[in-house]
């Protein structure tokens, strides 16, 4: 498959050209029988292997041709110079071709909304935990300083919306500290930049109070309507990080009722404590109401 359908001036990959070339042959094997097989309409129940959850984002491959397929969309019609790359995540197109219900997609479903994130780990998970299938573009957005991650979401969303120009999904992450008030809050990802997992976990000490709740914010927006589907998680900060296993801040939170950090966790267990599958239950039940 060829590698991205931008022109060069579009092309800002921050994702090293052997991680994405490394898998463009297993990739443009896959698209094609994505291909084939969304022209039907449908999403066959046979085949391919059983998903697991996805635990290192940075794996996701460029599948440009295969959010045209799905979204419906050129890439040209998106704004030059705002767009890192269109892709379908690994988990996605999964989805596509082989969804275990067996469910039949009509194009609507296909070209509802596309998912944007600069964050290939929540393109996956997100492809995970949806038992629909998504594009997902990757774009940088602007994000507001706000301690309300609903704040913080319907603006991504707006954002979103003024680059692709069609419906969309965004997401905004958060993880506050209970001894800090509302910090870090939505403010997590430059917390996390600037202390790395070891520092976050050096805020608490002297604290006796560890407890933390971990959030995720879900805006879907079509141009007039936004809505937010809302997932948290409580738990605590670990005393130091541990584990390897998922993506930012997972090996400092210890979910309530269990020992080990999600970065301790297998995929399995840390998807049955996702924050993720809590939102994206309502965003789902939504949809299927609608
Ligand atoms: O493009 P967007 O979607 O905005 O991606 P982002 O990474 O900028 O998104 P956030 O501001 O919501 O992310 C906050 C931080 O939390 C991290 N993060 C997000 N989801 C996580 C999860 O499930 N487990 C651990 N860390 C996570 C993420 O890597 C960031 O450092």
């Amino acid at each position: 498959m060829s590698s991205v359908m931008l022109p060069p001036t579009c092309q800002r990959s921050r994702r090293s050209p052997a991680t994405v070339g490394g898998d463009r042959q297993a990739t443009g094997r896959r698209l094609s029988s994505a291909t084939r097989r969304a022209g039907r309409g449908t999403c066959p129940d046979s085949a391919t292997p059983q998903r697991d959850p996805p635990v290192d984002g940075a794996r996701s491959p460029t599948r440009s041709a295969a959010s045209t397929l799905l979204h419906g969309q050129s890439p040209a019609s998106v704004q030059s110079g705002d767009i890192d790359r269109i892709h379908v995540s690994d988990s996605a197109l999964a989805n596509t071709v082989s969804d275990r219900s067996s469910r039949t997609y009509d194009d609507r479903m296909l070209t509802s909304f596309t998912f944007v994130t600069g964050n290939p780990g929540k393109a996956e998970q997100l492809g995970y935990h949806l038992s629909i299938p998504v594009a997902h573009q990757d774009v940088d957005l602007l994000e507001i300083q706000s301690l309300d991650p609903h704040d913080v979401a319907e603006h991504k969303a707006r954002e979103a919306y003024r680059v692709l120009g069609s419906p969309v999904l965004v997401e905004d992450t958060s993880l506050t500290f209970h001894a800090l008030g509302r910090l870090p809050g939505p403010l997590i990802k430059w917390f996390l930049t600037e202390l790395e997992n070891s520092g976050l976990t050096r805020l608490l000490d002297g604290h006796e109070d560890r407890s933390a709740t971990a959030e995720v914010v879900f805006c879907l927006y079509d141009g007039e309507t936004a809505r937010t589907f809302h997932g948290e998680v409580r738990g605590r900060i670990a005393e130091r990080p541990r584990g390897v296993m998922g993506f930012g801040w997972d090996p400092i939170f210890v979910p309530d009722g269990h020992d080990r950090t999600w970065g301790e966790m297998s995929p399995a267990e840390q998807a049955a404590t996702s924050v993720r599958r809590i939102a994206l239950a309502k965003l789902e039940a939504e949809l299927a109401a609608s």
